[in-house]
């Protein structure tokens, strides 16, 4: 059986969509000082809430404090803090994905609601490994030859 196809948004009604999706908003941020609030609710949800978070913020204040007590070079530094921040940051898309969803399909079984959770996890995956392997790389050879000279000494 063939699947029903809606036709392609005209540029005209795009517009009209897009104007009316601040109106949907049952909030809408009225200066930069309450965009910070929000993004900072948002952030301390995801602390109290996520137990995954609270490791990956645990283990990236961790990895920049020997990164720095090492006296790894600014540009080591910097990408230990990039990939430190990418963690963080899809972390929260994930949880905001996890909510959208949660919102859309409550507690029923979708296939799609399983991919688009499932996708975002694997996301987070993917950047928890990628700064596991910059640490291990950039922090584990000086963090080895200090125990090793401490042990000697
Ligand atoms: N409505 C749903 N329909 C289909 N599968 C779902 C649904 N809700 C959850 N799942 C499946 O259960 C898994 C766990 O879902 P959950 O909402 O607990 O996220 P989570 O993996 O605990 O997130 P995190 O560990 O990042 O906090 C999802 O990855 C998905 O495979």
């Amino acid at each position: 059986m063939p699947h029903e196809v809606s036709s392609p948004p005209t540029p005209n009604h795009l517009e009209t969509v897009v104007s009316k999706q601040r109106e949907l908003s049952w909030g809408v941020a009225a200066n930069l000082v309450s965009s910070f609030k929000y993004a900072w609710a948002g952030i301390i949800y995801a602390f109290t809430t996520q137990r995954n978070f609270r490791i990956h913020v645990g283990v990236c204040i961790l990895a920049l404090g020997l990164s720095i007590f090492l006296h790894l070079k600014a540009v080591e530094i910097a990408v230990i803090g990039v990939t430190s921040g990418l963690v963080l940051a899809l972390e929260l898309l994930n949880t905001a994905v996890e909510s959208v969803v949660d919102l859309t399909v409550k507690q029923t079984f979708h296939e799609l609601a399983k991919i688009a959770k499932d996708c975002a996890a694997g996301a987070v995956l993917i950047s928890a490994c990628v700064a596991m392997l910059v640490a291990s790389v950039l922090i584990f050879p000086p963090l080895f030859t200090l125990i090793c000279s401490a042990i000697k000494s």
